[in-house]
């Protein structure tokens, strides 16, 4: 049996620059894991099969993870024997975190890893980008720049491992329905990807949280009330709140100068409006400083 750990992301600033003539968007974002993770466990058996801890997921073909399976197909051995993928999921379904994304490229890792198959990283992000725009950055993690759809990724030297607060309210938000969301609105705010990066380069947490944006908030938050509810609880509390890709997630560093107390008076408030609150921090790729 082994095991791989399948990290969430969160977009450290993210910017719709375009539409392809295929209908997908050209993005600019900073994407960066965080210690909530998934984990994917794969051991030999007579026969396929994909189990879930969560009933509401199907294990069907449908399933990120078994498309990740079956587009390995063409690259195992005859000696490749059958295997049982078990997913324990952690990270919210379709919340902006990459949860289905980072399941698909920890089967990828793992399978290349239990058939011996050594094929690249490289390799793994060209099968990765056929099953998810955010698959290519879930196979390696850490702090990266996307590009493209997501897929062109430009390595960035690691963030320390700052706490986040994530705020996850109980809707769910489909991509394609947020890209749609964006299509439809007339006027966009600007997000200054460039000073994005800078503030990333330096590792300046204050100047990053002063400058970030995302282009999915001002046609989300409208539409997705608990969003903007999220939003607003953690600026209640001082905290500088960003959206997570297309959400409804959203997240704010978590300031040294918090006291227990102030963070449990969020905590309550969010909990009694239905929304989970998750306290995580910023990971390596492959989560090497991972506690
Ligand atoms: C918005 C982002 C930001 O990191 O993440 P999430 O919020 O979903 O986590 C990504 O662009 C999402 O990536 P991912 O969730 O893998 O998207 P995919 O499964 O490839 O695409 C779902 C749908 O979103 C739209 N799509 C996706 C990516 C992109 N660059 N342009 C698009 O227009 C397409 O309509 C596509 O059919
Ligand atoms: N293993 C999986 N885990 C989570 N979602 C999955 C998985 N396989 C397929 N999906 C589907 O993928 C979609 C996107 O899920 P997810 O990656 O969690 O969110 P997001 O794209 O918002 O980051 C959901 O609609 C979900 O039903």
């Amino acid at each position: 049996m082994i095991q791989e750990r399948a990290y969430g992301k969160i977009n450290l600033g993210l910017s719709i620059i375009g539409k392809r003539s295929d209908g997908y968007h050209r993005i600019d974002t900073v994407f960066q894991s965080i210690a909530l993770h998934d984990t994917v466990y794969i051991e030999a058996a007579d026969s396929f099969q994909l189990t879930c801890s969560q009933a509401a997921l199907a294990c069907n073909t449908s399933n990120l993870a078994y498309k990740a399976y079956a587009a390995l197909g063409a690259y195992r051995n005859k000696s490749s024997s059958a295997v049982h993928i078990h997913l324990e999921k952690r990270i919210p379904l379709a919340a902006g975190l990459a949860g289905g994304s980072a399941d698909a490229a920890a089967v990828l890792r793992g399978l290349n890893r239990f058939w011996r198959l050594g094929l690249t990283a490289e390799t793994l992000c060209h099968i990765g980008a056929t099953l998810g725009a955010d698959v290519p950055f879930c196979v390696q993690g850490g702090t990266q720049r996307g590009q493209g759809t997501g897929e062109v990724l430009t390595p960035m030297a690691p963030l320390p491992s700052w706490p986040v607060c994530i705020l996850h309210p109980p809707v769910s938000v489909q991509t394609g329905m947020a890209y749609a969301w964006f299509d439809e609105q007339q006027v966009h705010e600007e997000v200054w990807m460039e000073k994005i990066v800078q503030s990333v380069q330096s590792a300046d947490r204050e100047r990053l949280s002063g400058c970030w944006g995302n282009s999915f908030e001002s046609s989300v938050f409208p539409r997705v009330p608990a969003a903007a509810q999220c939003r607003n609880i953690l600026k209640t509390h001082g905290l500088v709140p960003l959206l997570s890709g297309s959400g409804p997630t959203v997240f704010a560093f978590i300031p040294p100068t918090i006291v227990a107390s102030s963070f449990r008076r969020l905590q309550q408030e969010a909990n009694t409006a239905g929304i989970e609150v998750y306290r995580t921090h910023l990971v390596r790729g492959n989560g090497q400083n991972d506690g």
